[in-house]
């Protein structure tokens, strides 16, 4: 598990660290200069856009380190009055020189701005960055996102690499930073604001039989979806719950004969109360929103399972959240809204998705899971987990249905809410990505590459 901390924990791990601010910057320098070395390899040339605070102390320092390699660097400074003073003076002594233009370079440094960044780059700034052609390597993270939400408010540096110091900040994972290197400078951090699980870690959890299972070990998922209008996310929905694990499937709803067609081994209903028994639910991809729609999620709420609420039944919790009354409080609830599906149920979802996401898990003392290039998955005692899309190749019509269904699956299995969220994000971007090899692709592509996306991370599992 990769955890990744606020730019106020990293602040607060500084204080609390045994060494001098001076120190630490040092240590942040040092490390610096060997990514822009390994960078480099073997030009010499560099130029450092240095900022006003300590980013841009760390460029300075960097600068320092370089010189004695016998690198040729050059800095501006965009807040001469306020660079910082002892990098300044090391810099020079060292060599480095001062311009008012970068020249032309292998490599530079941004160290614009980084924790306490507020907006996008300013003007001088974005003048500057405009110039460069070389390849940047960021100080922190790149300059002009915001380190805690990964926003761009405005214009910001695009990074071949980013050196980060101490810890992971979650601009790391909501943003593309380029490659992230991470430098050891001897902080210590509590429990992470963000983490984001390893293929491992996912292909360790995930549920595969052992020798004494049968049909039923993995649990009974549930499939309450699709309309005769929208048979296809019935489909979808069933196979992924299908593919995903070894469990037993049931079908319930008005694209019975749809789903009997495709999938001969889900055992098939037109009516939820006829179904039997599940050890959880998926409702909603294509259900509609009418009222045999919304009977259908109140009984599933009321069946005391867990279940997953997507697409349609999303908005009908929205526009009648008494619905979730039904629910006994006791059981695992897993939402999965894009954003206009967030912002009908908790409000427009603003720069801050970590923050929205955890704010309406809390609300809803449910699991939720908004969709993005990076998803994030909220669980109501705080714990935040992202997962990063390899591609956008799962933006198609239908793959949320997908996912769904593999929420579903493992849920059914007696996995950990948190963990079946973001265990089934991960598997449904693998598969994505193993499917289209380049190329658009359909939803029943995405779910088709399925097994094949859990057999990868399953193949990283430490053998015992
Ligand atoms: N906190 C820590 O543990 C460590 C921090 N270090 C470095 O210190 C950095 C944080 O330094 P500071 O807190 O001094 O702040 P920054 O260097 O991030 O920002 C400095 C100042 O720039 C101004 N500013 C804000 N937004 C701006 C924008 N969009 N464009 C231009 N200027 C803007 C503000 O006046 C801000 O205070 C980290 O990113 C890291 O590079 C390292 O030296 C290692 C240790
Ligand atoms: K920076």
């Amino acid at each position: 598990m990769r955890g990744m901390w606020t730019a106020a924990e990293v602040r607060a791990a500084e204080e609390r660290a045994p060494v001098a601010e001076s120190v630490l910057m040092r240590r942040a320098a040092f490390g610096t200069a060997t990514v822009a070395l390994s960078m480099l390899d073997g030009r010499r040339r560099v130029g450092l856009l240095v900022g006003a605070g300590n980013n841009g102390g760390d460029a300075l320092w960097a600068g320092y380190f370089l010189r004695r390699r016998g690198v040729r660097v050059y800095a501006v400074l965009l807040a001469p009055e306020r660079a910082h003073r002892a990098g300044l003076a090391a810099f020079r002594r060292a060599g480095g020189r001062v311009v008012d233009l970068l020249p032309e370079v292998d490599l530079v440094v941004d160290g614009i701005v980084g924790l306490s960044g507020r907006g996008g780059l300013r003007p001088d700034a974005v003048a500057h960055v405009e110039r460069v052609t070389a390849p940047i390597l960021a100080v922190d993270l790149p300059s002009g996102l915001d380190a805690d939400t990964g926003a761009a408010s405005g214009r910001h540096v695009r990074a071949a690499v980013t050196v980060t110091f101490g810890c992971l900040k979650p601009v790391h994972a909501l943003a593309d930073c380029g490659d992230v290197r991470l430098v050891d400078i001897g902080l210590s951090v509590d429990s992470p604001y963000l983490s984001e699980l390893t293929s491992a870690e996912i292909g360790a959890l995930w549920p595969v039989p052992g020798r004494s299972s049968d049909k039923y070990t993995q649990g009974v998922t549930g499939v309450a979806a699709g309309s005769s209008v929208y048979p296809g996310a019935a489909v979808l929905a069933t196979g992924a719950a299908v593919l995903g694990t070894s469990g037993m499937v049931r079908y319930a709803g008005a694209a019975a004969e749809a789903v009997r067609a495709r999938w001969p081994e889900a055992i098939c209903t037109g009516s939820i109360t006829d179904a039997g028994r599940v050890q959880a639910w998926v409702v909603g991809p294509g259900l509609g929103t009418g009222s045999s729609a919304e009977a259908a999620l109140r009984t599933v709420l009321e069946a005391g399972v867990p279940v997953c609420v997507d697409a349609d039944a999303i908005t009908l919790l929205a526009t009648n959240p008494s619905l979730s009354d039904a629910r006994d409080p006791a059981t695992p609830l897993v939402l999965t809204p894009h954003d206009r599906e967030f912002a009908r149920l908790a409000g427009a979802v603003g720069d801050d998705r970590v923050g929205a996401a955890r704010r309406a898990a809390a609300r809803f003392d449910a699991v939720v899971l908004l969709k993005g290039h990076a998803t994030v998955i909220a669980a109501p005692d705080g714990r935040t987990l992202v997962n990063r899309a390899g591609s956008s190749w799962a933006a198609t019509a239908g793959s949320g249905d997908v996912l769904s269904g593999l929420i579903g699956a493992l849920l059914a299995s007696g996995t950990d809410p948190l963990l079946a969220a973001a265990g089934a994000a991960h598997v449904h971007t693998l598969a994505a990505d193993l499917a289209a090899s380049g190329a658009p692709i359909p939803a029943s592509s995405l779910l088709a590459a399925v097994p094949d996306a859990v057999r990868t991370v399953r193949a990283l599992v430490p053998s015992e």
